[in-house]
């Protein structure tokens, strides 16, 4: 091994020493190695420990800063591609990843006939998403699926998918736009969305006219529930939900996290509120085990909170909202609150600055923009969160930040003690 104390040596030596833990674990428990064939297991490498995650981490991290340093700056400006998507939103707007009569490998042709596209184009989309390990041309002229193709014909996976397509690219590329046109960067309905569909309603009000988008909506936000690190579980562990009577999940969509909190805290009584399209949506679906202690009301979270209770959560709802509106939101909870009553927010808590690795940072920082091109909403860092509370009202005694170990997402706590 050299004895170089270069940056991009010592990235190797971690990547070296990592993969080696990470492959050594996965043989130890008879797992197969990591590849993009398609029946690798799309989830083999979660869920084994903080050990192996850290391992996984530091190689994700130290290749991407290799990657950047042998890239240099010219290739790494362009490698900034703008279409990356193109071929997923084709892909998934053609439905191309069910083969016709079930078969293992098709051709560019029979894919194209199944769509009625040219052939020609159908080849140069779905060999852009080779390039990006979604499909395989095992042999010139044929298609097969990678573990990623298989992956994106997960429903979940392809509504997130789809809505990134469908409604988070439209809506970047007019962000400057409006940015522009609307320097304040504070209304709702000021936003890349809103020039993108040329309307002035908010997101939360045009998605529902279209049932398709709606559901897209809604299964996009299962499939974060779903994905590791993102999902209710954290929330779970993080807060002593059993010393709680009554909990009310503002804008608690279909109401995963409540159920989660319902199952493993058998106490505690939930009430979901959300517009009238998720509560109906989430009444129906609810588990039949559930339907005693979490309970769906249609509630808009811009009007005075009607249900008196011990604590009020707000998952990844804030962050759907400029300051202006955040602080509206928490302040409608006023006329409920009992003194000693907990606002507990479940949110990103972004790190200080040079504390998350470049990747973790692209994927924040997406997020970021992801709430300016739909909403003007924001990611917060935890003084942010502070101020917005006591912005909102001093009578609110801010608690901190925590992070719960497994979970991307912090817990956010506050106290009413008027
Ligand atoms: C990002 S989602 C979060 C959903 C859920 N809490 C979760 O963790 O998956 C934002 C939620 O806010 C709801 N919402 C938006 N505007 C609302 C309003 N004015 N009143 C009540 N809910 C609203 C949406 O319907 C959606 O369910």
């Amino acid at each position: 091994m050299s004895s170089s104390s270069s940056r991009i040596v010592e990235l190797a030596n971690i990547i070296q020493t990592n993969t080696q833990a990470v492959d050594g674990y996965l043989a130890s428990k008879g797992l197969p190695a990591p590849s993009f064939a398609a029946d690798n297991p799309p989830t083999l490498l979660f869920g084994h420990g903080a050990e192996i995650e850290a391992s996984r981490q530091a190689v994700v991290d130290a290749t991407d800063e290799l990657q950047a340093l042998m890239l240099g700056p010219t290739g790494t400006l362009s490698s900034l591609f703008h279409n990356s998507l193109l071929s997923i939103q084709a892909i998934l707007r053609f439905n191309l990843l069910e083969f016709p009569d079930g078969k293992e490998e098709v051709t560019f042709a029979e894919l194209a006939a199944t769509c009625g596209q040219n052939e020609s184009e159908i080849r140069r989309l779905l060999r852009h998403a080779m390039a990006y390990r979604i499909f395989t041309e095992p042999r010139k002229g044929y298609v097969a699926h990678t573990a990623a193709s298989k992956k994106l014909a997960d429903p979940l996976m392809k509504a997130w998918l789809g809505f990134a397509t469908e409604e988070l690219c439209p809506s970047a590329v007019n962000t400057v736009n409006a940015l522009q046109k609307w320097p304040d960067a504070q209304e709702p309905n000021h936003t890349g969305f809103n020039l993108a569909n040329n309307t002035e309603e908010v997101f939360f009000a045009e998605i529902p006219k279209d049932l398709v988008r709606e559901s897209r909506y809604a299964d996009a936000m299962a499939w974060f529930n779903s994905a590791p690190g993102f999902g209710p579980e954290g929330l779970v562990n993080a807060i002593p939900w059993s010393g709680y009577e009554t909990v009310v999940d503002v804008g608690g969509n279909t109401g995963l996290a409540s159920q989660a909190i319902a199952r493993k805290h058998e106490s505690v009584k939930l009430i979901v509120q959300d517009r009238p399209e998720p509560v109906a949506e989430g009444r129906a679906k609810l588990d039949p085990e559930l339907k005693d202690r979490v309970t769906f009301m249609e509630h808009d979270f811009f009007q005075d909170q009607t249900v008196r209770a011990d604590v009020y959560l707000l998952r990844w709802i804030l962050h759907d909202w400029s300051d202006k509106y955040a602080i509206k939101i928490l302040r409608a909870l006023i006329p409920a609150l009992k003194r000693g009553a907990r606002v507990v927010l479940n949110e990103f808590v972004l790190p200080p600055p040079g504390a998350a690795s470049a990747y973790q940072s692209k994927v924040l920082r997406t997020m970021d923009l992801s709430m300016l091109e739909l909403h003007n909403g924001k990611e917060r860092d935890a003084d942010d969160w502070e101020k917005l509370f006591s912005d909102c009202d001093p009578r609110f005694k801010f608690l901190g930040t925590t992070r719960v170990p497994g979970s991307r997402l912090g817990v956010v706590e506050a106290k009413w003690e008027p």
